[in-house]
C-alpha cells in the first residue's frame, strides 16, 4: 500500500472498534452468525460541497475520486470490513467491487480510478448521473465493519448529458438513502455559501425532521471571506440544529493535484484551528477529529442499545449450558465416590418413575396425555368402554338358546328351566372377558416400559451402559409384575364363571325375567297369529291355557306362596335360592307325581302340557301294544320305517309360545348377570393390574435395582463413559468458561463505552491526539433513536440546548451563553 496506515488518520469508528469486536467475539461465541448492525452514515449536501473530501478524511484512504471537475455520479455504498491482523500486528488493506468480484484492488489509486471509470460506464462520460450504486468494500484490520455512502451533489443548472430534472432525480435518490431511520446524516455545507440556502440542511430536514440523527458539517472553513468566520454557523446560532455542527478544512484542490496525504491535511486541520482565535472557544466542534468523535458517541449508543438484548441472550444461553454440563456431571474414580454416585441415581430414577405414575413429573406435558394419564385411560376409555359396547346376547341367535336349552334338558323332555342353558350360556360370556382384561394388562405393561425409557433421558445420557442394565432389570422387573396381574385376572375371570351368583341383588331373577319375558312373547306373537293362522290355531288351546298357567304359578312364586299345595308339595318342588327367588327343579319327582305319566311338576307344566301330552300318548301307544299282541305277520301292515337320524341334528322347529318365553328369559338372565359381571371385572381388573404391576413397581423398583445393580464390581463397568460424553463435557465446559467470559466482558462494556463518550483514551492507539473536553456521559442516558418531540425527556431537557436523547450530544445545537434553543427545528429553504 502505498498510502500511510488507516490508523495514522480519522478513522471513523476507530474508538469503538475495541467494543465492537468484543461483541463480535460474543456473537461468534454464542454461535450466531449475527453481527450488530450499525447504522449506516450517508453524506448529502451540493455539488461540490466536499462530501467526498468529508467521507474520506472520516475513512482515513485516499480513494474517492474528487477534485472540481469529478463528481460523484454514482451513489457509492461503501462497505468497511475488518479482517484479522497477523500475529505481527499488520493485516492487509484492500478494496473488493461487486462488479468485479474476485478482485483485490490494493492500491486505492487504482480504487479511485474504477470507480470513476464505472460511473462512466453506466452514467456515460458527460455529466451524466445514475442512481445505480457502486458497490465497494474496504478490508482492513483497522476499521469498523461500518457501511457509508457517498451520494451524488445537488445541482439545479443541467449540464452534459444530465437531463432537465437532474436536481428532482438526484433529490429522490437521496432521500431514498436518508430516509432510512437508521440511517446518520452528514449534511455537508460549504462555509463560503449561505446555510440558510443549505440543499443538505434542507433535505435532512424533511428527511429527519426531529434531528435526532443530523449532523451538520461546515466544509471549507479555509477559504471563507477574509474578515467572515463560522462561529455563528458552527453555534448553530444561524439554524439550530439539535446534533449541533463540525467545521472542517478538507484538503483543497491544490492540496489534492500535490498529493498531499489525508495525515497531512489533518495536521494542516488542526494548525489552521490553532492559528484561529476566533474558534479557540470551539474546539469540540472544530475538525475531522471531532466529527470522528461525534460520530463514535452515536455508535456507542447505538451499541448500548443493543447490550440488554445480548446480555438476556447470553444468559439465556448460560443457564442452558450450565444445565447441561451439569447433566454430565464430574467425573468419580474413587469407589465411594462411585457407589455415591450410582445410588443416586437409582434413587433418582426410582422417584422419577414414581412422579410420573403419579403424574408429578415437572416436565409434564400439556400437549399430550402422559405418564400415569395414560394408563387411567387405558382403563377407562379404552378397557372400560370396550367391555360396556359388548352385548352379551350379541352372537346369540334364538336357535343358539333353544339348542340349549335342549341340551341342558339331555334325554329328557325340555321342562322349562333355563336355568342351566342360562348358566352355560353365561359361562361362555364371561369367558369372553378374559382376553380383553389380559390384553389391559400388557398395554398398562408397555405403558410402564415406555415410561422407563423416558425416565432420566439427559441424566443417563453419559452412562449408556448403566442404561441399558437398568432398562434390564426394570424390564425383568415388569415381566415378572405381569405374570401375577395376568394370574389374578384370569383367577378373576374363572372365580365369575366358577360360581353364578343368583342371588346377586342386582341380577333380576328368574320370576322377573319371567314376567317380562311373558309380556314380551305375547306382544311379539301377535303379528305371527295373523301370519301363521295354522300354527296358532294348533296351538291356541294349550297355549292360552299355559299362559294364564304360568301367569298364575308366577303370582304364587312371587308371592312365595303355593296355592296348590294338595297338588305339589312345595319343599321338593321349588328350590328357593337364597335371594328368595324361586326356581322350578328340573326333576321330576315321580314320588308326588304319583304316576310318571301324570302331572309333572316343574316349570315345564307351567307353560302347559305337551311334554305331558306326550308322555301320555307314548305311554298310552306303548300300554295298547302290551295290551293287544300280534298275532301274525300276515296281519301285520309293512314295516314302518325311520329315517335315519342326520348326523348334525338340532332342535326340530317350533314356534312355541313356551320356547320363545324360554328363549326371552334366558336372554334376560343373561344380560342381567353379565352385567353384574362385567361391573366386576371392569373394577377388579384395574385393581389387580395396578396392584400387581404399577403400584408394586413404584413401591419395589427401587429395591430390585440395588440388590441387582448397587455391586462394587460392577461400579466401574456401568459408570464407564463412552469417550465421545468425556469429550461432549469439556467441549460444554468450555462454551460455559466462554459464555461467562462474554457475560463479564457485557458486564464491563457500559463502562468502556462511556469511556469512549467522553472521548478518552481509546482514540490513542490510533496516533490521533486525545480528543479532550466533552461533557461526560450523563447526557447521554436515553435508547438509541428514541428521542422526539413526544420524548417529554429530549424536549424538556434542554440545558444549554444539549438534550438527553443518545444522539444528543454535547455539542448539540447551543448559543454559548446556556440559552436554550427549540429542538430539532430546521427552517424550509425553498
Ligand atoms: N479549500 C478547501 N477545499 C475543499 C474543502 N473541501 C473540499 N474542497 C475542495 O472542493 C472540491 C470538491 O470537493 P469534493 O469532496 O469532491 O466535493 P463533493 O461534494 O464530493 O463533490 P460532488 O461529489 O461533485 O458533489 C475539491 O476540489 C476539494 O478539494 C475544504 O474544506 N477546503
Amino acid at each position: 500500500m502505498a498510502d500511510e496506515p488507516v490508523a495514522a488518520s480519522a478513522p471513523i469508528g476507530s474508538s469503538v472498534i475495541p467494543i465492537v469486536n468484543k461483541l463480535q467475539d460474543i456473537f461468534a461465541q454464542l454461535g450466531s452468525q449475527s453481527t450488530i448492525e450499525l447504522p449506516q452514515v450517508a453524506v448529502v449536501g451540493s455539488q461540490s460541497s466536499g462530501k467526498s473530501s468529508v467521507l474520506e478524511a472520516l475513512v482515513g484512504r485516499d480513494f474517492l475520486p474528487r477534485g472540481n471537475d469529478i463528481c460523484t455520479r454514482r451513489p457509492l455504498v461503501l462497505q468497511l470490513l475488518q479482517t484479522t491482523k497477523k500475529p505481527d500486528g499488520t493485516g492487509e488493506e484492500y478494496g473488493e467491487f461487486l462488479h468485479l468480484p474476485g478482485k483485490r484492488f490494493y492500491d486505492f489509486s487504482e480504487i479511485r480510478r474504477e470507480i470513476q471509470a464505472e460511473t462512466d460506464r453506466e452514467a456515460g462520460g458527460n455529466k451524466g448521473v445514475s442512481d445505480k450504486q457502486i458497490r465497494l468494500k474496504i478490508f482492513s484490520p483497522s476499521v469498523l465493519d461500518i457501511t457509508l455512502v457517498d451520494l451524488p451533489g445537488i445541482t439545479k443548472v443541467p449540464v452534459g448529458d444530465q437531463p432537465s430534472d437532474i436536481e428532482a432525480r438526484i433529490r429522490t435518490m437521496i432521500m431514498s438513502y436518508i430516509k432510512t431511520p437508521s440511517c446518520l446524516i452528514l449534511a455537508v455545507t460549504p462555509a463560503n455559501s449561505d446555510l440558510a440556502n443549505s440543499d443538505a440542511l434542507q433535505m435532512a430536514g424533511i428527511a429527519d425532521p426531529d434531528g435526532n440523527r443530523t449532523i451538520g458539517v461546515i466544509t471549507k472553513l479555509d477559504i471563507m471571506d477574509r474578515g467572515t468566520d463560522a462561529r455563528k454557523l458552527l453555534l448553530g446560532e444561524v439554524i439550530p440544529l439539535r446534533l449541533g455542527y463540525v467545521g472542517v478544512v478538507n484538503r483543497s484542490q491544490e492540496d489534492i493535484l500535490l498529493n498531499r496525504s489525508i495525515r497531512d491535511a489533518i495536521e494542516a486541520e488542526r494548525k489552521f484551528f490553532d492559528s484561529r482565535p476566533v474558534y479557540s472557544t470551539l474546539k469540540d466542534r472544530c475538525g475531522v477529529p471531532q466529527l470522528a468523535q461525534k460520530l463514535n458517541q452515536i455508535l456507542v449508543q447505538h451499541i448500548k442499545a443493543v447490550l440488554p438484548g445480548l446480555k438476556a441472550r447470553i444468559n439465556a444461553a448460560l443457564t442452558s449450558v450450565a444445565k447441561q454440563f451439569q447433566n454430565y456431571g464430574e467425573v468419580t474414580e474413587s469407589k465411594a465416590g462411585q457407589g455415591a454416585l450410582l445410588l443416586n441415581i437409582l434413587s433418582k430414577y426410582s422417584e422419577a418413575f414414581s412422579s410420573m405414575v403419579e403424574g408429578k413429573n415437572e416436565e409434564m406435558s400439556t400437549l399430550e396425555l402422559s405418564g400415569g394419564a395414560r394408563i387411567h385411560y387405558i382403563f377407562q376409555s379404552i378397557f372400560v368402554k370396550s367391555l360396556e359396547e359388548v352385548d352379551p346376547c350379541e352372537d346369540l341367535t334364538d336357535d343358539d338358546i333353544r339348542t340349549a336349552i335342549h341340551n341342558a334338558t339331555g334325554p329328557k323332555s325340555a321342562l322349562f328351566v333355563p336355568e342351566v342353558p342360562f348358566e352355560v350360556l353365561i359361562r361362555r360370556q364371561i369367558a369372553r372377558l378374559l382376553d380383553p382384561s389380559l390384553q389391559c394388562a400388557r398395554f398398562i405393561y408397555d405403558e410402564l416400559i415406555k415410561m422407563s425409557h423416558r425416565c432420566m433421558v439427559t441424566e443417563l445420557q453419559r452412562f449408556p451402559f448403566l442404561r441399558k442394565r437398568m432398562d434390564e432389570v426394570i424390564g425383568h422387573f415388569l415381566r415378572e409384575g405381569l405374570e401375577p396381574s395376568e394370574n389374578m385376572i384370569g383367577h378373576i375371570i374363572e372365580m365369575e364363571m366358577d360360581y353364578i351368583n343368583t342371588s346377586h341383588p342386582n341380577f333380576i331373577g328368574g320370576s322377573k325375567a319371567l314376567e317380562l319375558a311373558v309380556q314380551q312373547t305375547k306382544s311379539s306373537r301377535v303379528p305371527l297369529s295373523v301370519s301363521r293362522p295354522k300354527d296358532v290355531e294348533s296351538d291356541k288351546g294349550p297355549a292360552s291355557e299355559r299362559g294364564v298357567k304360568s301367569r298364575a304359578i308366577l303370582a304364587r312364586q312371587v308371592n312365595g306362596v303355593m296355592s296348590d299345595q294338595s297338588a305339589r308339595p312345595a319343599s321338593d318342588i321349588e328350590k328357593v335360592t337364597p335371594s328368595g327367588m324361586r326356581f322350578l327343579s328340573t326333576r321330576r319327582h315321580d314320588d308326588f307325581s304319583g304316576n310318571t305319566g301324570g302331572s309333572s311338576w316343574g316349570i315345564s307344566s307351567i307353560f302347559g302340557g305337551s311334554d305331558n301330552r306326550n308322555t301320555s300318548l307314548k305311554e298310552s301307544i306303548s300300554s295298547k301294544t302290551q295290551r293287544e299282541p300280534v298275532h301274525s305277520m300276515e296281519q301285520s301292515f309293512s314295516m314302518i320305517h325311520l329315517r335315519e337320524p342326520p348326523t348334525i341334528l338340532r332342535p326340530s322347529d317350533s314356534n312355541s309360545e313356551t320356547e320363545a318365553v324360554e328363549i326371552t328369559v334366558t336372554k334376560l338372565l343373561l344380560r342381567s348377570y353379565y352385567d353384574i359381571v362385567r361391573k366386576n371385572v371392569e373394577d377388579l381388573v384395574p385393581k389387580a393390574i395396578m396392584h400387581f404391576l404399577v403400584n408394586n413397581t413404584k413401591r419395589e423398583l427401587h429395591n430390585v435395582f440395588i440388590r441387582k445393580l448397587y455391586r462394587e464390581n460392577l461400579f466401574e463397568e456401568m459408570l464407564r463413559e463412552p469417550d465421545e460424553i468425556a469429550m461432549k463435557r469439556k467441549r460444554t465446559r468450555e462454551t460455559l468458561r466462554v459464555l461467562q467470559q462474554a457475560y463479564a466482558t457485557l458486564e464491563e462494556l457500559p463502562v468502556e463505552a462511556d469511556t469512549v463518550e467522553r472521548g478518552y483514551s481509546l482514540s490513542e492507539p490510533t496516533g490521533l491526539p486525545k480528543i479532550q473536553g466533552l461533557p461526560t456521559s450523563s447526557l447521554y442516558t436515553g435508547d438509541f433513536f428514541a428521542a422526539s418531540p413526544k420524548n417529554p425527556r429530549s424536549r424538556n431537557s434542554s440545558h444549554s440546548g444539549e438534550l438527553q436523547s443518545p444522539m444528543h450530544y454535547s455539542n448539540a445545537e447551543s448559543n454559548g451563553n446556556g440559552r436554550p434553543y427549540s429542538t430539532g427545528l430546521y427552517p424550509t429553504v425553498d
